[in-house]
């Protein structure tokens, strides 16, 4: 019914712990999710990767990976290098489509920042947002240095004419510094649109029951409503 990127301003900003965040919320208030990873790399073939960690976090079981590659890199150049078939727009797409056809919300994780090259051709999780003609939620880091990432990254997405969802910091500090404080009220001037989440540092452990209990809770209300309808 509706697809929303999980896009990151760069790798390790919490994507993955994110789309886990937001899949056990909206599953939580009677939604069926799906989550799609185009390309998983720097993991090898039996490691769980993203979308095994997602659904240790979630619960959620509809879930696809594309293509993996064990060289910690953006995907085309790990592609490349391991001699295996690059991923496809259309092929993507095709698996997106087909989620989206039989569940309520389908995330698709790209892989480290909004420009990352996914596949052949050098397509991006932009461009997949452009194909779908999806929205795309921002996950950014905390601390100083990421109200220039966040605004980058807003402006990458407005010169596709691609919907900015909002930003989610993806491990919000327990104990948060001056920055990281001044970001709450700076990063929605900069960017120009909301701060839509944040998740507390430390929160993806052991603990599952309570992340799946709790995660609604990290997002704005009036928007984790909006994905669904
Ligand atoms: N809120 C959080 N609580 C606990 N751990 C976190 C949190 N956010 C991020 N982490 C940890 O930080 C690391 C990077 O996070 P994550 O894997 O979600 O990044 P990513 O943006 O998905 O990176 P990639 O580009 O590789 O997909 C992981 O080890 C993750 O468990
Ligand atoms: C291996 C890593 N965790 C990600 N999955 C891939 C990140 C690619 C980043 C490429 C870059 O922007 O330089
Ligand atoms: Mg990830």
């Amino acid at each position: 019914m509706s697809v929303l990127i999980v896009a990151g301003t760069s790798t390790d900003v919490g994507k993955t712990v994110v789309t886990a965040a937001l899949a056990a919320g909206l599953s939580a208030a009677g939604r069926s999710v799906a989550v799609c990873k185009p390309a998983q790399t720097g993991v090898g073939p039996d490691e769980p990767g993203d979308i095994a960690e997602v659904t240790r976090l979630s619960g959620v079981t509809s879930t696809v990976e594309l293509a993996r590659f064990p060289e910690p890199l953006a995907p085309d150049t790990a592609a490349r290098r391991s001699g295996m078939p690059l991923v496809r727009r259309a092929q993507v797409l095709s698996a997106v489509r087909e989620l989206d056809a039989r569940h309520d919300v389908t995330l698709v994780e790209g892989a480290g920042g909004l420009l990352v090259r996914l596949g052949a051709g050098g397509f991006t999780v932009r461009d997949l947002a452009v194909d779908l003609d999806a929205p795309v939620v921002v996950v950014a880091a905390a601390g100083l240095g990421t109200l220039n990432h966040c605004a980058l990254t807003a402006e990458a997405l407005a010169s596709a004419r691609v919907k900015c969802s909002g930003f989610v910091i993806g491990s919000w500090p327990r104990n948060p510094d001056l920055a990281a404080r001044c970001n709450l009220d700076d990063l929605p001037v900069v960017t120009g649109s909301p701060l839509v989440g944040r998740v507390p540092e430390g929160i993806a452990g052991p603990d599952v029951a309570g992340f799946a209990a709790a995660a609604a809770e990290w997002f704005d209300p009036d928007w984790l409503e909006t994905l669904a309808t």
